[in-house]
């Protein structure tokens, strides 16, 4: 496994080596040990899986409470994935950052806690698993907008708008939304 780092410290992408052969593929997709050397020394206590069509846009979304880390993959098709920096106290609040995760490449993106996190599907369809640092606390889950003029993000929608759902379509704008210390 390969950790690689993105422009906001804590953000990592991890390239798992994937051994490929004559029958398919093989890889180790994590290891309490390397991830606690090279990402973060936590526990991670449930696992989410969902699935998506295309253009199917989810979050950007946080806990304000058993805020989560989450550990993030796609096993089918291809997502652009997106974390935006909501500790008020980092000298990244407010930044964003995207990158491709897809069956194809294999990558996992790690968002700690602190972090608004959601994704575009770029493919027909992708299925998404993660693995979260804490439990579904739906009382103090907080949409963003996915589409706040201060934040910017560069999504890949060419020209359609995304599908989400009505709660993530009325997300707070970056200068509303509750932020962490
Ligand atoms: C997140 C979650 C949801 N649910 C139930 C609640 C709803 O009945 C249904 C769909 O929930 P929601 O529309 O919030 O699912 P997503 O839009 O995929 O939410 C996720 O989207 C972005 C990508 C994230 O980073 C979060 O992990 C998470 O908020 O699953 C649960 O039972 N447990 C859970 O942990």
């Amino acid at each position: 496994m390969e950790v690689i780092s993105s422009p906001i410290a804590d953000v990592k992408i991890i390239q798992p080596k994937v051994f490929g052969d004559e029958r398919g593929f093989f890889m180790e997709t994590f290891r309490v040990d390397w991830f606690k050397e090279h990402c973060a020394d936590v526990e991670f206590v449930q696992d989410n899986h969902s699935k998506s069509a295309h253009g199917i846009l989810r979050g950007l979304h946080y806990q304000l409470e058993q805020t989560q880390g989450k550990l993030v993959r796609v096993t089918s098709g291809a997502v652009y994935d997106v974390a935006v920096d909501m500790r008020k106290s980092s000298k990244t609040f407010g930044t964003w950052f995207g990158v491709e995760l897809s069956a194809q490449n294999a990558r996992q993106l790690w968002v700690p806690a602190g972090f608004a996190h959601g994704f575009y599907v770029i493919s027909d369809s992708a299925e998404f698993v993660y693995k979260c640092t804490d439990y579904y606390h739906p009382a103090s889950e907080v949409s963003l907008a996915f589409d706040d003029p201060t934040l910017k993000i560069d999504w890949p929608f060419a020209g359609e708008a995304p599908i989400t759902s009505s709660k993530d379509a009325q997300g707070y704008a970056l200068a509303d939304a509750p932020v962490f210390d």
